[in-house]
Parts: structure tokens; sequence; C-alpha cells
């Protein structure tokens, strides 16, 4: 049976996006962290990974984008975005003033801040591998209390002192559904490209560079990070996110030139986006445009016209 590894273990948000994922087929596979998830499906344990990749409030997942960066390529087939809320667990008979520690991955704790300083400014705040791995914790009485997804309550004996807590109303978090490269999705006219590109190292002016490819081909750029290569200060990796699907012409001419560019181009997939969004691309940039140009070119070339 195919499985989707997923960044566990049960009851966190990344098992909820699995399960959002619609592949009513697969299996969930609970990994503890994501480059365990991910290297599930690089050595074959696993079909697919679903991981968080950044949310609205803390931005990146820097143990993702880390991860996607290096080792055996994967590509993203799908993404699930998830409105996220947060529930506060503790061990029954557990009050809120009666809470000295509270647990849960650091994106989480970092999206109930003013909860948290509101309701149990008391509580001394610990970081957790992941929302449900705080609520073992608490099972394990490691702390008192876990910031974690409502549906770890179904998982965990635990008691629900709070649900609904977020500080920023409509959160939301992007996830990745990776596989091991190979067909890739079929265009569907609302796409996403994702791709990794390492810049020649202190050339001026190379990110003006890389961008103006993208935007001389009409192509929207939807997200940029910048990630330390970790050996030097001010050498990075950028992450590029932007409409569009490899297999329409401006999208393949612009990652070509930025292949050309750059040291290193890692594509990590063309896929549809969750909001189902139109693919947005400025004029005369459609494939029709391209075809009508390259035959024109090959009619100069081949001495037919002036
Ligand atoms: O720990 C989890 O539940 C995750 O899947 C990562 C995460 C943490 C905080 C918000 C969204 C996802």
């Amino acid at each position: 049976m195919p499985s989707i590894a997923y960044f566990g273990p049960q009851g966190t948000f990344s098992e909820q996006a699995a399960l959002a994922a619609g592949r009513p087929d697969h299996t969930l596979v609970p990994e503890a962290t994501v480059p365990e998830a991910l290297d599930a499906v690089r050595h074959g344990r696993a079909d697919l990974a679903c991981v968080p990749v950044e949310n609205s409030v803390e931005g990146a997942v820097s143990a993702t984008m880390d991860a996607l960066a290096v080792d055996e390529p994967l590509v993203a087939v799908a993404e699930v975005v998830l409105p996220v809320r947060f529930s506060l667990l503790a061990r029954p008979g557990t009050t809120l003033a009666g809470i000295r520690s509270v647990a849960s991955h650091p994106h989480a704790l970092a999206q109930v801040q003013g909860w948290l300083a509101k309701h149990v400014s008391q509580a001394a705040q610990l970081a957790a591998t992941s929302t449900a791995a705080a609520a073992v914790g608490v099972l394990d009485g490691n702390c008192d209390a876990a910031i974690t997804a409502p549906v770890a309550a179904e998982h965990y004996a635990l008691a629900v002192l709070e649900t609904g807590i977020a500080d920023v109303d409509d959160a939301v978090t992007r996830f990745l559904v990776l596989q091991r490269p190979g067909e890739l999705p079929t265009p569907t006219g609302s796409d996403r490209t994702s791709i990794v590109a390492v810049a020649a190292y202190q050339r001026t002016g190379v990110l003006a560079e890389m961008l103006t490819e993208l935007a001389l081909r009409g192509i929207n750029l939807s997200r940029i990070e910048s990630r330390p290569m970790k050996g030097r200060l001010g050498e990075y990796r950028f992450y590029l996110d932007f409409d569009g699907h490899v297999a329409e012409q401006r999208v393949a001419d612009a990652l070509a030139a930025l292949h050309r560019r750059c040291h290193e181009v890692r594509f990590l997939g063309s896929y549809p986006k969750a909001d189902g969004t139109p693919t947005l691309a400025g004029t005369d940039n459609a494939d029709a445009d391209y075809a009508a140009a390259t035959d024109w070119v090959t009619t100069v070339r081949e001495g037919r016209t002036g």
C-alpha cells in the first residue's frame, strides 16, 4: 500500500495536512523530524512526505528549507494550506495558574506569545520537536502543558484547557507534499514552481539578474527566502516560488537562464496552487507566443526571411 510519511508523532498539524492532501489510498506514517520524513521518501520507506514549509506569522520553517536543499533531490507534487489555531493540553486536574512550563514546536510558541503572556505568564516555555511531541512530553511528566493542534486531544489522554488559541486570527501554515523525482503533475493553469538557486559568491547584482530573468518573462514571484550555506558568512541559497509550471515555455526558459547564471539550481517541483487562483503571467509570454517567435527565428536562420 502506498504511504505518506509526515512530521509526527500522531496529532501534528502535518498529519492534518497529510490527511487533507487527498490521497485516501495512502497510509500515514509518522516520523519524528522533518529530515526523517524526507529521508523516508529518499530511501524508499515511504512514497510521499508531508512537511510544513512556511507559516503566515513566523515565516519559513528552516528545518524544511535546509533539508530540501541537500541530499537526494525531492520534488513537490502538491501544497496544502491549513488554518492554524491551537489548543492547550495538560494532565487532568491542572489549572492555568498551576502551569509552570509549557512546551511546543517553536513555530507554535511564536504564534501564541500574546495568549501565553496574558494567561500563563508564569510558565517557562520549552521547545519541543513538534506540537504533538510536546503533548507526549506532558504525558511523560517533562512539562506541565503543551500548545498543540486541536486533533492532538484525540490521540493523547490529556485535558483540553483551552481551544482556538491564536494571536493572529487568520494565521495559516503551508505544507508541501513531496516525492522522489518522477512524473510531474499535469499543468492546471493554477500552478506554482519552486526552486533553490545558489548564485556566484560576491558577484555584484547577481540577485537582481536572477529576478530580472523572471520579470522579463512575465513570471510572478510569490516568495523569496534566503538561507545561509553554513560554511561562510555572505554565501546564501535563494528559494524562489513563482507562478507557472515548468511545462510552460516561459518557465522553462527562465529556469534555463537561471541555470546559466547560477552555480547551482535545484528544481523543487511544479504543482497546483492550493488556492486555485489562475497563474499570473504578463502579456506576450504564452506558449503560443514562444512558438511563433521560435518559428520566426528558424525562418531567419534558414534564410527564408529578411
Ligand atoms: O508540530 C506540528 O504540529 C507541525 O506540523 C509543525 C507546525 C508547528 C506549528 C504550526 C504549524 C505546523
